[in-house]
């Protein structure tokens, strides 16, 4: 489903991702784990183009991220970026909604305008949506009257609205009160458990082990370990990961 070869990502003189070789299959579970500023958001991001790699190839099935328009940066509308944000899902830390818009706006207004949903077709969806994230009561309520906790899971239904193929997660619970992380982690836990492929950039130590089919630990720009979840956090290989391991368990 995703295929990414050689990928390499330097702003100025620094180079952040040094070769990156990963391969996602359908319905895998990714948890991206390692020491601060690694290169794992980066990561994440250039699958979706908001970074533009410097050097490597990404493939989402048979589409050539990289080969999009170089010029077309992430905030502009090029149909080819757009037709990748409908296919590629991304939550981020920061939940990003529109403030002047209630929730249920907030989740049909990707497809209506991006997809040419119809306005009915898409609230029906939202409306789904809002109860597998166990907000439906909220759907008339502004962003600014919601916990960082509810914020995000609508944040998480809006991103699934877009039907995408695969879903980003980039610490979507590191800017949560300790007490709201639980419920967000259980809608990833349970999208995970209904086939979604997900790549999950996360500090969450017992969602990697937990709930991922597989754990990339990222060291220097590299995939420095990767395995089951088993693998890595029962039987680590290298020594780089036993450390960042110690320090975070
Ligand atoms: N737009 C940018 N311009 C310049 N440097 C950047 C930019 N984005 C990221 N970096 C640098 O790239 C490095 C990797 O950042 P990245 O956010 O990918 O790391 P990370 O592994 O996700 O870290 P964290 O766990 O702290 O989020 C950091 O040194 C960061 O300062």
């Amino acid at each position: 489903m995703l295929q990414i070869q050689g990928l390499r990502k330097s702003y100025g003189n620094h180079e952040v991702l040094k070769g990156v070789d990963l391969s996602v299959n359908k319905g895998e579970v990714i948890a991206v784990i390692g020491p601060s500023g690694t290169g794992k958001s980066t990561m994440l991001r250039c699958i979706n183009f908001l970074e533009e790699p410097t050097a490597g190839s990404i493939w989402l099935g048979d589409e050539k991220v990289e080969s999009l328009p170089s010029k077309a940066k992430a905030r502009t509308y090029h149909p080819q970026i757009t037709r990748l944000r409908t296919r590629v899902g991304m939550v981020f830390q920061q939940f990003n909604l529109w403030p002047h818009k209630s929730v249920l706006e907030n989740i049909i207004e990707g497809p209506m305008l991006l997809k040419n949903v119809a306005k009915e077709e898409a609230i029906k969806k939202a409306k789904y949506l809002l109860e597998l994230v166990k907000m439906v009561d909220k759907a008339d309520k502004y962003p600014a009257s919601l916990s960082g906790g509810q914020q995000q899971r609508v944040a998480i239904a809006r991103a699934l609205a877009m039907e995408p193929e695969v879903m980003l997660f980039d610490e979507v619970t590191s800017a949560l009160d300790p007490q709201l992380v639980g419920e967000v982690l259980e809608v990833m836990t349970n999208l995970a458990q209904a086939g979604m492929t997900m790549l999950v950039v996360t500090h969450e130590m017992k969602f990697a082990e937990n709930v991922s089919s597989r754990v990339l630990f990222m060291d220097g720009g590299v995939i420095a370990e990767q395995g089951t979840p088993q693998q890595v956090f029962r039987n680590t290989e290298h020594e780089r990961t036993r450390k960042f391991l110690s320090s975070v368990l």
